[in-house]
């Protein structure tokens, strides 16, 4: 996690800034990424404002998850049974990548946005695919000065067997 939340600092996203950090089995970093703009679209390019007129003004359509980069940036042939640590809990397209992908395992930090309607469609997902999430404690967080884990609420854990 400790990983994760590096790379979150790279993010220029001025509200919230994710990492993410995939290990394999043998607990060997094989994919780390923040939320971006994509490759060749430049950071200063494309909006990163939360609301506008038109939600083509805003960073929605554009910023790239940490958890999708992560993925993209892999050094490893694939990601079967691997565990990815990330900085906020995934939304449900992300999600999607992260059962896809193979990954196994997902352990967060914050889960700021759990009323969201993608973060509980998000959930059902990785339920029915069997893929616990566990949340980690945020004291990382805080000792890194990361401000979206300082603000974060105690939440109810949440973990669920995988299918045998
Ligand atoms: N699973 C996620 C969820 C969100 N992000 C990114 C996308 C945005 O850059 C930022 C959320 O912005 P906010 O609505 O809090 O202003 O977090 C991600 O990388 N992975
Ligand atoms: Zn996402």
């Amino acid at each position: 996690m400790g990983v994760a939340l590096l790379a979150a600092r790279r993010s220029r996203d001025p509200s919230t800034q994710v990492g993410a950090c995939i290990v394999n089995e043998e607990k060997k970093i094989v994919g780390v990424g923040y939320n971006g703009m994509p490759n060749g679209c430049g950071d200063d390019s494309l909006p990163w404002r939360r609301s506008g007129d038109n939600p083509v003004e805003t960073k929605y359509f554009y910023v790239c998850h940490a958890e999708l980069n992560a993925i993209m940036n892999k050094n490893s042939a694939d990601l079967k049974g691997c565990t990815i640590y990330v900085t906020l809990f995934p939304c449900n397209e992300c999600s999607k990548l992260l059962i896809q992908a193979g990954i196994k395992n997902v352990i967060y930090l914050s889960d700021k946005y759990h009323k969201l309607d993608n973060v509980i469609a998000s959930k059902k997902m990785l339920d029915l695919a069997g893929i616990p999430y566990e949340k980690q404690s945020s004291h990382y967080g805080f000792h890194l000065g990361l401000k979206e884990t300082v603000v974060s609420k105690p939440e109810t854990k949440h973990f669920v067997m995988p299918r045998k």
